[in-house]
Order: structure tokens, then C-alpha cells, then sequence
């Protein structure tokens, strides 16, 4: 257990993620939990946050948890619909507000001499995002602060240590948001500031000693920055223990297979490399329809992975590169049904059959402090910077039927897109990039002989989380460069177009 925890209760807002950011940015450690599932033992609890909500506390759905065992005792934060929260069913008024506010607002007024906005001046930028306001301070409430339009911007209640605010600090355009959470967390709730990577990796280590003991534990590598992570703390804490599997799939990119190996085995991993490229492409003859591609290779990852756990005596655990948005996109607290848009697949999905105790050392963790973890170990630079790439590869960037051959055009093509990024100094601009081979012939000239064949696009977007993703402007002279290795290198290509979709309506991979 991480100390100095904060308990984040989450009631459905879009920004709950981004206030456990910022809190882990000032060295604090955070989770977030369901409105409607507080643990039990509130004692390894240092503060408790609401978060915001796309509910109404007017409406008949309200989200009305029962706070009593943290009221009064533990500092809390509440933020917007947190805050309302506090005042509709504490005494106060909640109602619609005359003007919908989103946006921008400044605080014109601040109560002299309180710590909780201690070094943050009136004028201070703060943004909203509500459309009820609260009317009436809950009993006991204390002003502390208005914009223009805002009058209960944020209040305090007397003889708690409860504090609320109708603006979000978490926010990037709240300016003095990150100062605000200082405020509360360190100076009023005196929690300390030291959850850095080093002592995650200490205490991470430790845990896993004790969990796994002498036992044995399997886990899937892929040359990814999540599964590469979490192969270095097993490493560190159980040692030879830790049986790691690369699967070379056929669907890599060229070359991957043998160097990233390499690289494993170099930072002193105990991995085993096991090429199934022909079972793939076997499973995947005479398939073109995207869905049914992703569950043939799915399937074989399976097969292949459980037959090389086999070989292995007396494994009881399967460790995996799970991080935070995997676990808190299952537990969301409004739920609701969303359509599949893509079965993505990963070595995750192992069925029972395999009965293996499942340990996830990065579970708590968000991507970029997944990447500080991974550095603060000494992890190659060039691995940790690595673009995210899915699970089943080029077969998804291979629009209809899979063969050898297209597998091997589209590697070449993809080299020398790849590498053109890296000497021109844009690899690390880019979030992710790749090429795509479609299955549309076209007509060329080349040396005055007339040619029909292939096309490829390619895709570079900037993302943070792969969610939401726009096309990136590369530089003219740089595809201009690009296009022409391409077709006059790679035998079989004669046209290269360029990708400008953003995500959404599009998604990053074509399949
Ligand atoms: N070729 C492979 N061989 C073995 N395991 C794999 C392979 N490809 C994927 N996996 C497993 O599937 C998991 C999920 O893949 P995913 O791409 O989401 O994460 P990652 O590869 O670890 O990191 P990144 O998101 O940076 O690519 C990996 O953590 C790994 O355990
Ligand atoms: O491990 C994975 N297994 C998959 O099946 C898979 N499908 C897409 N991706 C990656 O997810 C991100 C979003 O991709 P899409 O916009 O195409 O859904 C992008 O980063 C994609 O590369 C996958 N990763
Ligand atoms: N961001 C929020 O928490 C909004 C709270 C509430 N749904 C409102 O519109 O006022
Ligand atoms: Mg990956």
C-alpha cells in the first residue's frame, strides 16, 4: 500500500483523471474511486476529493452518497457538482443558473488571509463548466470567494475541514489551479510530497516480493513501454523467477523482432523469443474482414502463449503491463453501455483455463509516469520513447487479405517512413505513426513503361491517450523526401498518399 494516499471519489466527470494528474504531480499519490464504493478502511486515507459530475443534484437521479464517515474527519475537497452536493443537501440551495457557464472567469473576490488560497491573488483565471449554481451556502458555510457571475464560487464549512469550489483547478486554463491543490493538500491536510518514481520502484519492489515469493511468474513482452516496465520491476524484485515471452507474431515491424530481443536480453531479462509468424499467417489466409482478423490473431496469441507457459514447470502467476485508464475504463461511475468499435486484443484476455493468479505492478499508474518509472530504472531512452503499436500489428495496417508478400512491402515501407522521422529529428513530435498498405492498384509510369500497382498512406498523429488524435503537419519537404524513397525503393508501390483525418470521426488504425 502506497502511504499518503488520497482518496478521489469520482461522480462521473470528464476531469476526474486529470485531478489524480495533478495531484500525482505534486508528489502525492491518489485513487480514484467510485461515488458509490468507498473502501473500508478510510484510514490509509490522508484527504478525500468529490470530483464533478454530469449529473444534477436537482434531478431524480442525483448521485447522493453517504459522506458521514468522512465528514468532520478527513479534510475534503469538493469540487462543482461536488460542491453542490455539500450545499443542496446540506442546508443550502442548488438551482439552474440563469446563463449556462462554460469557460473562462476571473475571481473578483477572495477572503483575506486563508490558506487555502494562500499565494493566489484576486483576478486569478479560473475556469467553469456548470449549469446549476448554488444559491444559498449549506449551514455553517463561510464564503471564500466569487467571480463577476458567481457569487458561492467557494465556500468552507465552519468546524470541519471541508472545503468547495464551483471552478475546476484541474484543469490546465485554471491558472492557479495546481497552487489550489497544494494549498488544500499540503498546507491544510499536511500531506507530504514524496511519491516520486524512486520510491514507487522501491516500495512496487518490495510488494512483489512479499505477493509472489518464491513462486514463478510468466508475462507476454511486446516491446511496448507498458509490458517493458513491468518486466523490469518483476526483474528487480523476483529475478530469474520471471519468465518473459516476445511473441514474433509475422505482423512486426521490419527487423523488430530480432533487435528488441536483443535489447531484452542485454537489460538482463530472462526472455524467451518464440517465432509463430507461420501459425499466424495461417490463421489469417483468406481473411479480409477486419474483425475477423483481430479475433484469428487474438486466438493464436492465446494458443501460442498458453503452449509456451506449458513449457515452463510450475508457473502460478501471469504478470501484465496493465496502467490506470485500463482500470478505470472498466469501473467509470456512470457505466453505461458503449459500442465496440474494434475488439482490441492483448495477451491480457487469457481465459480461465490458464489459472493463473494475475499481478499488475503498473495498475495505479498513468502512461507518462509509466515512462518515469521505466527511466528512473535506467530503461534505454529509445524504448521508453517508443510510439504505441498495437497488439496485431501490420495485419491491421494491411487493408483486406494478409500474405507474405504484402507483409514484406509494407515492413519496407514503413522502415523507411519510420527512420525518415527519426533523421529529420520528428519521432519524437509525433505520438504515433505508421504506414497503411490498401488494397487498390493504380495506374504509374515509370522509365516510360506504364506500371498498376500498390498504394500506401501514411498516418502520424499527435494524441495524449489515443482517444482522441489529430493528423500531424508534417513538413512538406519532409513527405515530398519520404514519398520518393518510397516508390523508388520498395518494388510494388507506385503511389503514396498522406492520411489527414483526425480521431474522431476516423480512428488511428484503419482496421
Ligand atoms: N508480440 C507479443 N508477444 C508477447 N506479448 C505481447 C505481444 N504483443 C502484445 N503482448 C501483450 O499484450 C499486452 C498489451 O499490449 P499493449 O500494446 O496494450 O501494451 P504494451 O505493448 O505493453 O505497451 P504500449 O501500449 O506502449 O505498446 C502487452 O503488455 C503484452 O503483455
Ligand atoms: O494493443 C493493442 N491491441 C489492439 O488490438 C489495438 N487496436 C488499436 N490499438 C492502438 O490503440 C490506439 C487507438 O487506436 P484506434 O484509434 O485505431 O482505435 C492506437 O495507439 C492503436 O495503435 C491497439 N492496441
Ligand atoms: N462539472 C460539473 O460538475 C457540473 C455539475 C452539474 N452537472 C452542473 O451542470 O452544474
Ligand atoms: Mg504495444
Amino acid at each position: 500500500m502506497q502511504h499518503n494516499n488520497i482518496l478521489i471519489l469520482d461522480f462521473g466527470s470528464q476531469y476526474t483523471q486529470l485531478i489524480a494528474r495533478r495531484v500525482r504531480e505534486l508528489n502525492i499519490y491518489c485513487e480514484i474511486h467510485p461515488f458509490n464504493k468507498i473502501p473500508d478502511k478510510l484510514e490509509e486515507y490522508k484527504a478525500v476529493i468529490l470530483s464533478g459530475s454530469p449529473f444534477s443534484v436537482r434531478g431524480e437521479n442525483a448521485l447522493h452518497p453517504d459522506l458521514s464517515k468522512i465528514r468532520g474527519k478527513k479534510p475534503v475537497l469538493a469540487v462543482c457538482y461536488g460542491a453542490q452536493y455539500l450545499a443542496h443537501f446540506s442546508g443550502g440551495e442548488v438551482a439552474p443558473s440563469d446563463t449556462r457557464e462554460y469557460g473562462r472567469a476571473k475571481l473578483s473576490y477572495i477572503k483575506p488571509n486563508e490558506t487555502f488560497f494562500k499565494n493566489i491573488n484576486e483576478g486569478s483565471q479560473v475556469w467553469m463548466s456548470h449549469s446549476d449554481t448554488i444559491k444559498h451556502l449549506p449551514t455553517k458555510g463561510v464564503l471564500l470567494a466569487s467571480t463577476h457571475d458567481v457569487q458561492n464560487a467557494a465556500f468552507k464549512i465552519e468546524g470541519e475541514e471541508t472545503y468547495a469550489i464551483q471552478f475546476h483547478p484541474e484543469v490546465y486554463h485554471s491558472t492557479d489551479g495546481k497552487q489550489l491543490l497544494e494549498n488544500f493538500l499540503v498546507h491544510i491536510a499536511k500531506v507530504n510530497q514524496d511519491w516520486t518514481p524512486q520510491s514507487f520502484v522501491e516500495e512496487t519492489v518490495e510488494e512483489l516480493q512479499q505477493k509472489i515469493g518464491n513462486d514463478k511468474v510468466v508475462l507476454g513482452l511486446s516491446g511496448g513501454v507498458d509490458s517493458s516496465v513491468a518486466a523490469m520491476l518483476l526483474h528487480k524484485a523476483i529475478g530469474k523467477n520471471l519468465y518473459c515471452i516476445f511473441v514474433n507474431n509475422g505482423l512486426l515491424r521490419k527487423n523488430e523482432f530480432l533487435e528488441v530481443l536483443d535489447q531484452y536480453k542485454d537489460m538482463g531479462l530472462n526472455v524467451k523469443g518464440v517465432d509463430a509468424s507461420a501459425r499466424f499467417l495461417e490463421a489469417l489466409a483468406g481473411l479480409s474482414d477486419p474483425e475477423e482478423k483481430r479475433k484469428a490473431i487474438g486466438r493464436v496469441f492465446i494458443e501460442v502463449f498458453d503452449d509456451e507457459a506449458h513449457e515452463i514447470s510450475d508457473v502460478t502467476w501471469l504478470a501484465q503491463g496493465t496502467i490506470y485508464p485500463d482500470v478505470i475504463e472498466s469501473v467509470s461511475a456512470t457505466g453505461g453501455p458503449s459500442a465496440t468499435i474494434k475488439s482490441h486484443h492483448n495477451v491480457g484476455g487469457l481465459p480461465d483455463f490458464m489459472k493463473l493468479k494475475i499481478v499488475e505492478p503498473l495498475k495505479a499508474l498513468f502512461k507518462d509516469e509509466v515512462r518515469r518509472v521505466g527511466a528512473s530504472m535506467g530503461m534505454d531512452a529509445n524504448l521508453l520513447g517508443r510510439h504505441p503499436f498495437p497488439g496485431p500489428g501490420l495485419a491491421i495496417r494491411i487493408l483486406g487479405d494478409i500474405t507474405a508478400e504484402k507483409v514484406r512491402i509494407l515492413q519496407e515501407v514503413d522502415a523507411i517512413f519510420i527512420n525518415g522521422l527519426k533523421t529529420w529529428g520528428l519521432y519524437d513530435q509525433v505520438w504515433q505513426a505508421g504506414a497503411i498498405l490498401l488494397p487498390v492498384n493504380s495506374v504509374g509510369v515509370m522509365g516510360d513503361e506504364r506500371t498498376y500497382e500498390k498504394c500506401v498512406a501514411l498516418r502520424a498523429v499527435e494524441s495524449t491517450d489515443g482517444m482522441t488524435a489529430d493528423w500531424v503537419n508534417l513538413p512538406y519537404e519532409f513527405l515530398q523526401k519520404t514519398s520518393n524513397d518510397i516508390i523508388n525503393k520498395v518494388k510494388g508501390v507506385n503511389r503514396v498518399v498522406y492520411d489527414i483525418s483526425s480521431k474522431p470521426p476516423a480512428t488511428i488504425e484503419w482496421e
